[in-house]
């Protein structure tokens, strides 16, 4: 994976795709371990990918991205599905037989440039994600990286977290089918990526995305849900996403929301999970 950013922390590991947390002897560990280490079928795919014929875009219900081009870079943009964003989004896999420049391989390639960590203009919101460059709307832009924990490992930093007041990082993803609900528990307070930088907001540019690239676990993919302008800071919103039908729930100590937009709620968002 190609991602030439770094932590300015040294506490701080970087990885550039999520890795497995800390082994616990627990079957709910055993089946993480499990899905982690399963690869689903790929496709057989020797020219391109028609989603016709792509067995990774059929069971993705069709074609996941588009690609533009601007300034002569290729912008890959996400294509929600007709009425029904649910489906699980697969991309081609390292035992796929197409090409590595198949244009179902865009989460698994890594973050786009000119993305920048700063401190916000309001200094108690800490440090935030920001781009040097226009991003458009449905472009992907980075994961969010850290380690894929149980529940009950989620369960228990939360606590710590809470107890020694250091700030949450914890990202609860839910997908639901009919018949049931998967959760995906990652932590980049660690061990993470670029993508663990970016703040809350109540009026956000940006939303997660669960994409499968290789494994049963879910990478949770950044886009951009507007156009976003040179040098703006990139948000999502940390509770529950109606609007893409599927819902990310992070436990947070209820604290005051600083994302200073019209939208604001006032706190962060604060769900059980
Ligand atoms: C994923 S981190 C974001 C990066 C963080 N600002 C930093 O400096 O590392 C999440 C933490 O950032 C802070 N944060 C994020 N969005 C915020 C907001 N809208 N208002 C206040 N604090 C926010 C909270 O402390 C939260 O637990």
């Amino acid at each position: 994976m190609n991602d030439n950013y770094s932590h300015s922390d040294n506490n701080l590991l970087y990885i550039t795709e999520s890795i497995l947390g800390p082994k616990e002897n627990t079957p709910e560990y055993e089946k993480l371990l499990d899905d982690y280490n399963t690869q689903y079928n790929g496709c057989y795919c020797k020219q391109g990918c028609p989603d016709s014929v792509c067995v990774c875009l059929q069971q993705s219900h069709g074609n996941n991205y588009d690609r533009i081009t601007i300034n002569g870079e290729d912008v890959f943009r996400i294509c929600w599905k007709p009425n029904d964003n649910t489906y699980p989004m697969y991309e081609c896999t390292s035992k796929c037989p197409c090409n590595p420049t198949c244009g179902n391989r865009v989460v698994q390639r890594g973050p786009i440039d000119g993305l920048t960590v700063r401190p916000c203009e309001n200094k108690q919101k800490g440090l935030g994600l920001f781009t040097l460059h226009l991003i458009p709307n449905r472009a992907f832009i980075c994961e969010y990286a850290g380690e894929i924990i149980t529940k009950s490992q989620a369960l228990a930093r939360i606590q710590e977290n809470e107890s020694k007041k250091h700030d949450n990082y914890i990202f609860c993803l839910n997908e639901h089918t009919s018949t049931e609900t998967t959760q995906t528990f990652v932590d980049p307070s660690q061990f993470g990526n670029i993508g663990r930088y970016i703040n809350h907001s109540c009026d956000p540019n940006c939303c997660v995305v669960p994409v499968r690239c290789d494994t049963l676990i879910p990478k949770l993919a950044i886009f951009a849900c507007k156009d976003i302008q040179p040098n703006e800071e990139l948000t999502f919103r940390y509770g529950t996403d109606c609007e893409f039908n599927h819902s990310f729930i992070t436990k947070l100590t209820a604290k005051n929301c600083l994302c200073n937009t019209d939208k604001c709620q006032g706190y962060l968002p604060f769900n059980d999970f």
